[in-house]
């Protein structure tokens, strides 16, 4: 084992000599081996060690003697010790976070701070090949973006390092054989039971399968984990570069030009869409699937040239014609503008929709919501878009032209709707109606044309 151990650190270059390692030690058979591993070699690598241990307080006394365990082991081979315990019910209460999701959180946190405290180098945690294995169909199984099924990486840049994980390379059974050679009892895990039933599941279940079919299963993994990633690197270094062609950064957001985002080839076109959501949230939320990124995809796709979708934490996506806008902002103030064919239907950023449509008899509708257009006596095609300074209507039954603004305030519209509310003209700009507002002259007059326009106002 050891041997395997060392080349594989040597590859990935997971320690620097004369550098610290801050080791994360629960008190697990794996991490007490790392432990005892990396203090074992510590002179071949040169290297400080600092074990840190998080007590959870998930398990009572039970999570507090494992702690001594491993201020004990540390004493007992001169290791610095950095324990600490953490409120994590209390962490999860203010966040609404789950428990394994929370432990994390507060675990990280401390490694970091550790971390930086000992001027270390990198975190070196204890995951193994069956934890690699097991991480891998499990997202396969879920189902994940390219990246998670990637699996754990071997290195990744974490505080003012990185976090390594030297013992992807060996299974269980390895680490098990080492603790019985080396003399090392270490405390019983009670979360390896029962914290994550999934991977429990797929621990009981699918891995002794996978164990007699091939007993080296977990190199094989490891090996498809880090082709995996290296792909990865290399795909996502490449949509890096068409994205700066099709994407321009705005106050309120992100703006992807359509028609060339489309015509990037598809599997950058999915990265491209994980990319803008990774730089939008910062922290993706949990919620945040592939299906969100197939939405998007299939809605920048569509023919139809308007709407919105609503993804986790509030980001709207917001299809404009030939550019989609990826924002956290309310838009009750910006300004929109859309062509409206006949027929077509248009979902407006306040949620409504506006729906035209074709009549060969003049249909007798008389609501606010409707208006009957004579199909000859308009320049197509129409257009939708908000309020512009100095807007007039002539306003059906008056005989002059009536400001937007005066008709707005006449007609008691609320101020903060006004911004976002649609006004439809034709080709040459005349305004013919103010949805669910008021009418222009340009109302259908004449009842007994063959060919008219209805446009229906249709409130959420
Ligand atoms: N309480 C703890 N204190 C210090 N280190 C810990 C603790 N629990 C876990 N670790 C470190 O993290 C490694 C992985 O632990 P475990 O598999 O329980 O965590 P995980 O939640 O699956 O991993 P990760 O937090 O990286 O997603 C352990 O081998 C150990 O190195």
């Amino acid at each position: 084992m050891l041997e395997v151990v060392h080349e594989f650190i040597e590859k990935h270059q997971l320690l620097e000599c004369g550098t610290t390692v801050v080791v994360g030690v629960s008190g697990g058979p794996d991490s007490l081996a790392l432990l005892h591993f990396l203090w074992s070699e510590r002179e071949r690598y040169d290297i400080q060690l600092v074990a840190a241990h998080v007590d959870h307080m998930l398990r009572g006394k039970q999570s507090e003697e494992d702690m001594h365990f491993v201020k004990h082991f540390c004493e007992q081979h001169s290791i610095i010790c950095e324990a600490t315990q953490l409120d994590v019910p209390a962490y999860m209460e203010r966040t609404g976070k789950g428990v394994q999701e929370a432990a994390r959180d507060c675990r990280y946190t401390f490694f970091e701070q550790v971390m930086y405290k000992h001027h270390a180098h990198c975190v070196a945690l204890a995951h193994h090949g069956d934890d690699q294995i097991e991480t891998v169909l499990m997202r396969l199984v879920r189902g994940s973006t390219t990246r998670g099924y990637a699996g754990i990486p071997v290195k990744r840049p974490f505080g003012s390092g990185y976090i390594v994980r030297p013992f992807l390379c060996i299974d269980r059974r390895q680490i098990e054989q080492y603790c019985r050679q080396n003399g090392l009892h270490a405390r019983h895990d009670p979360s390896n039971e029962k914290d994550d039933y999934t991977r429990n599941r797929f621990r009981h279940f699918v891995l002794p399968f996978f164990k007699r079919e091939n007993i080296r299963v977990h190199e094989h993994i490891q090996q498809f984990s880090e082709m995996m990633s290296e792909d990865e690197a290399f795909l996502e270094q490449l949509t890096k570069e068409e994205l700066k062609r099709v994407v321009h950064q705005q106050e309120e957001g992100i703006h992807v030009d359509i028609p060339p985002f489309i015509r990037m080839p598809k599997p950058l076109q999915r990265r491209g869409i994980q990319l803008i959501l990774n730089y939008l949230y910062g922290n993706v939320p949990s919620s945040l699937s592939s299906i969100h990124i197939n939405q998007a995809l299939l809605f920048l796709k569509r023919p139809h040239p308007s709407g919105m979708l609503h993804f986790p934490n509030g980001l709207k996506v917001i299809r404009q014609y030939e550019v989609c806008i990826f924002t956290f902002q309310q838009r009750q103030t910006s300004e929109y503008e859309f062509l409206f064919h006949v027929p077509d239907t248009i979902v407006l950023p306040n949620g409504c929709q506006l729906i035209s449509q074709f009549v060969d008899r003049y249909p007798f509708i008389e609501d606010d919501d409707h208006i009957v257009i004579e199909a000859d006596q308009l320049m197509l095609p129409l257009r939708v878009r908000t309020r512009k300074c100095g807007d007039r209507m002539k306003v059906k039954g008056m005989k002059h032209a009536k400001k937007i603004s005066r008709i707005f305030i006449d007609e008691k519209i609320p101020a903060n709707e006004r911004a976002q509310w649609p006004v439809v003209e034709d080709a040459s700009g005349n305004i013919i109606w103010i949805p669910g507002v008021k009418k222009s002259v340009y109302t259908a007059t004449n009842i007994t044309k063959n060919r008219y326009i209805v446009l229906h106002y249709k409130k959420q």
